[in-house]
């Protein structure tokens, strides 16, 4: 599904250039959900835009289904984390959730089912004709994940989407990208820096170096699929690897890379 190849990104500047990523390699397979872990600054941000096509790598390349990337890919959709910002103050939930479907040209009844389909999925049927700011921020964020899904992605991009709301609603969030994943089959490329909630929701977890950054480890989840918050995370195995990812990123804090 997802073949990101050498790639490579130095952002020129004044007088100055920041090599953000140095050389990172790694493939996601069709209905995987890998989620990306590293230290602050190790280019997690700068690799999903170059995946989603909104920058262009210095070096090296990101193929999606056998097309290298260039610019935005039709199969995908982001959820970011400023919620806030990513969704129509005037339009209504409704209306933000089919946006994307109308650019896509997708027939009107059609819309009309996709979108009451993603609403009903993340619980918020009721809320449709609301508008974003009448919505508390874990609800502002199902609509950011309603429209991302309605569109029907190949690949979903989400870069620290629960990072601005509470614990509570941050563990309902995480398992409803479950719940959805495992029901649509979307492949999913999940950036945070929460280690719990990458080893919680990865079925892989790779872990970038400090910048410049080279992929550290790829780290298997080998926790059973039918996961939930408090059987999963009481697990003994869910410790271990937990313990272990943490490891990892102390190292890449301190500078460690692989030989
Ligand atoms: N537009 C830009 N111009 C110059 N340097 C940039 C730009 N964007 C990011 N960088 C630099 O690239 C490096 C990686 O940044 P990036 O935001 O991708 O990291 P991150 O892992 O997402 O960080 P965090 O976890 O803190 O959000 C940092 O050193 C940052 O200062």
């Amino acid at each position: 599904m997802l073949d990101v190849r050498g790639l490579k990104k130095v952002y020129e500047g004044r007088g100055r250039s920041v090599e953000a990523v140095r050389d990172l390699t790694f493939t996601v397979g069709t209905g995987e959900l890998v989620c990306i872990v590293g230290p602050s600054g190790a280019g997690k941000t700068t690799l999903l835009r170059c995946v989603a096509g909104l920058l262009d790598g210095t070096a090296g390349e990101v193929v999606l289904e056998g097309e290298a990337v260039t610019g935005p890919p039709p199969g995908m959709a982001v959820v970011f984390q400023e919620y806030g910002r990513s969704l129509f103050p005037w339009m209504t939930v409704r209306q933000n959730v089919e946006l994307p479907l109308k650019e896509k040209r997708v027939p009107k009844e059609r819309r009309r089912r996709l979108v009451q389909d993603a609403l009903e999925a993340v619980g918020l049927a009721e809320a449709q004709d609301a508008h974003p700011w009448q919505l508390s921020g874990g609800m502002q964020q199902r609509v950011a994940i309603a429209r991302a899904v309605a569109y029907e992605p190949h690949l979903l991009l989400m870069d620290e989407p629960f990072a601005a709301v509470d614990a509570q609603t941050r563990a309902d969030l995480e398992d409803l990208v479950r719940a959805l994943w495992l029901r649509l089959g979307v492949t999913v490329l999940f950036v945070t820096h929460d280690i719990d909630e990458a080893v919680y929701l990865g079925q892989r977890v790779i872990v970038l170096s400090n910048s410049p950054t080279v992929v550290l480890e790829d780290v298997p989840i080998d926790l059973p699929a039918d996961r939930d918050q408090l059987t999963t995370r009481s697990l003994p195995r869910f410790a271990e690897l937990r313990a272990h990812v943490y490891e990892l990123i102390q190292r890449a804090k301190s500078g460690h890379r692989p030989t």
